[in-house]
């Protein structure tokens, strides 16, 4: 029997850790059916923490298997008000061990502790509380009056077995953005986490069980897109499934919906957000907000404002200012310890990623010949993970791979525009759409803007602070449906309508 736990130990905040390291089926750690298992790795560091098991195709179909028999003979026959207390003892917990998940989060994924993985921590309890109230809210239908003899009503219903794609970028916070609505809403789970990113999923599970879960209603199947992923998305057994990550992907897995049982589909996928500042706006904030829009999370976010146009008569010294905000709050050298208050920009996630952003920078630099700052040496030498410095390319012609790809990373391109309709035009020369920002201190502007963008999210003088309240999701090739407030529980819910003949 191999090892299911192991010990890990995190010095600067004097804590250990029983870390699971099985496959969560029916409520218990299990090893995988073929044995196999996955190195995770020190994003800061390089070297690998531990390893846990992978799951089979074998290990899919016990899962869903677990998943059917929760739905059909306890969670549909679980109260949206049980529904709602097992999800306020989850939250209960969450606070309760706040520290230890934020910690698993650093160490697996590289996230600075005090900021970004403590944030993270923050959302989630904050979505869970809001999903466990919402879980006797949103299930309700309309009566439909038709004529003195008849009428209609509408009854709201989950799917049953939902499979969810976790990407590695928010590990816990993206699981729980799918997780908590999709269990308010009455459907039984099996998840996938990012095979570099498995930790501090696994080790949830351990609080879904003792917040009073019924066997089976959430399953954990760590293992690799490839294997894992596809396979949820071609079964037969599963109801829905809901992804996020990379836009190809998500292409791979609509298509095997199509392919299979027709599995309605949720897709939050890529993006390159623009952010539109406007000689009228506040400089300042401007740049404040922009650049925290970037560089938060190492620039591995999908609504990261990656590409920021500018009004050509404050261009100039927007780039002053940009650079001197970058350098001063955003620089990675002189601390690479995540753990540490002082380290505010973290390493990207794996030496793939590394390399891919690496690939992106000398394109800019050596092919395209573009004018770029970094705010420290690159490659940095003292760093042993994968740390790169903020980078910003500036006088980005549109056609650039630089501009027109998503890198997920520390990279941002500036680029010109003289009025408006020129920057509108700028703006919605994409694929995707799936945020936006504006800086304008004309409202009139500012709501032609939302009018006008192609994107599921706009922030008029902010970027990137969402709210999980608010619906999430992307226009175009940025995804499909959306997440986060009524729509976290409606995207999880199924209409049947009723035709009543009075007669
Ligand atoms: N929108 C977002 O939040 C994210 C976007 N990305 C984008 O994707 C790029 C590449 O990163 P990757 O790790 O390769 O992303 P990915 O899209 O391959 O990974 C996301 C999730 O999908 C799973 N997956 C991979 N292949 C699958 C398949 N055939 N069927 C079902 N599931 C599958 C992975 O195991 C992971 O859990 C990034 O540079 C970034 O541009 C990556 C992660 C998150
Ligand atoms: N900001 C959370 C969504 C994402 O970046 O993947």
């Amino acid at each position: 029997m191999p090892n299911l736990y192991t010990d890990l130990e995190i010095p600067q905040l004097k804590i250990s850790v029983r870390q699971p390291l099985g496959l969560f089926i029916n409520n218990e750690f299990c090893p995988s059916s073929d044995g196999k298992t996955i190195e995770t790795v020190n994003p800061s560091t390089g070297e690998v923490i531990t390893s846990f098991q992978a799951a089979s195709e074998k290990d899919v179909d016990k899962a869903v298997k677990a998943a059917r028999d929760a739905f059909e003979n306890v969670w549909s026959k679980t109260s949206a008000e049980q529904r709602g207390i097992y999800l306020s003892n989850l939250l209960k917990l969450i606070e309760e061990e706040q520290e230890t998940l934020a910690a698993l989060e650093t160490l697996d994924a590289g996230k600075p502790f005090h900021s970004n993985a403590m944030g993270d921590l923050a959302q989630i309890m904050q979505l869970t509380r809001y999903f466990a109230g919402s879980a006797d809210k949103y299930n309700k239908g309309d009566t439909i009056p038709l004529s003195s003899e008849k009428f209609a009503y509408t009854l709201k219903v989950p799917f049953g077995v939902v499979a969810q794609i976790i990407p590695w970028n928010y590990p816990l916070a993206m699981a729980c953005w799918k997780l908590q609505g999709a269990l308010a809403a009455g459907n039984t789970l099996v998840i996938k986490p990012a095979e570099n990113t498995s930790l501090s999923l696994l080790y949830f599970a351990t609080l879904i069980k003792k917040a009073g879960f019924p066997a089976g209603v959430v399953n954990i199947l760590p293992g690799y897109g490839m294997l894992v992923g596809k396979s949820l998305a071609s079964h037969m057994d599963v109801d829905k499934i809901s992804f996020t990550g990379s836009t190809k992907v998500g292409g791979f897995v609509l298509e095997a919906s199509g392919q299979s049982n027709l599995k309605d589909v949720t897709l939050e996928c890529g993006g390159k957000s623009p952010a539109l500042v406007f000689e009228d706006a506040d400089l300042d904030k401007a740049v404040d907000w922009i650049a925290a829009g970037i560089f938060y999370n190492s620039g591995q976010n999908c609504t990261a404002n990656s590409r920021v146009y500018v009004q050509s008569s404050i261009y100039d010294k927007f780039v002053e200012k940009f650079k001197e905000i970058a350098k001063k709050d955003w620089d990675v050298s002189g601390n690479f310890d995540p753990f540490d208050e002082k380290c505010l920009v973290g390493p990207v996630i794996s030496s793939t990623q590394y390399d891919r952003i690496k690939e992106f920078i000398e394109l800019g630099k050596k092919e395209e010949k573009l004018s770029m700052f970094q705010t420290s040496e690159f490659p940095v030498e003292q760093a042993k993970g994968y740390f790169i410095p903020p980078t910003i390319f500036t006088d980005v012609p549109q056609s650039s791979r630089l501009l027109q790809e998503e890198i997920f990373g520390p990279v941002v391109v500036v680029s010109k525009f003289e009025n408006y309709d020129d920057a509108m035009k700028l703006a919605n020369d994409t694929c995707y759409g799936l945020a936006s920002a504006i800086f304008t201190g004309d409202v009139k502007k500012a709501h032609m803007f939302a009018r006008d963008i192609k994107a599921g999210t706009v922030w008029v003088n902010s970027s990137n602070d969402e709210d999980v309240t608010v619906p999430f999701g992307g226009f175009k090739m940025s995804g499909i449906g959306r997440e986060l407030g009524q729509s976290g529980v409606d995207t999880y819910l199924q209409t049947k309508a009723v035709h009543v003949n009075l007669k």
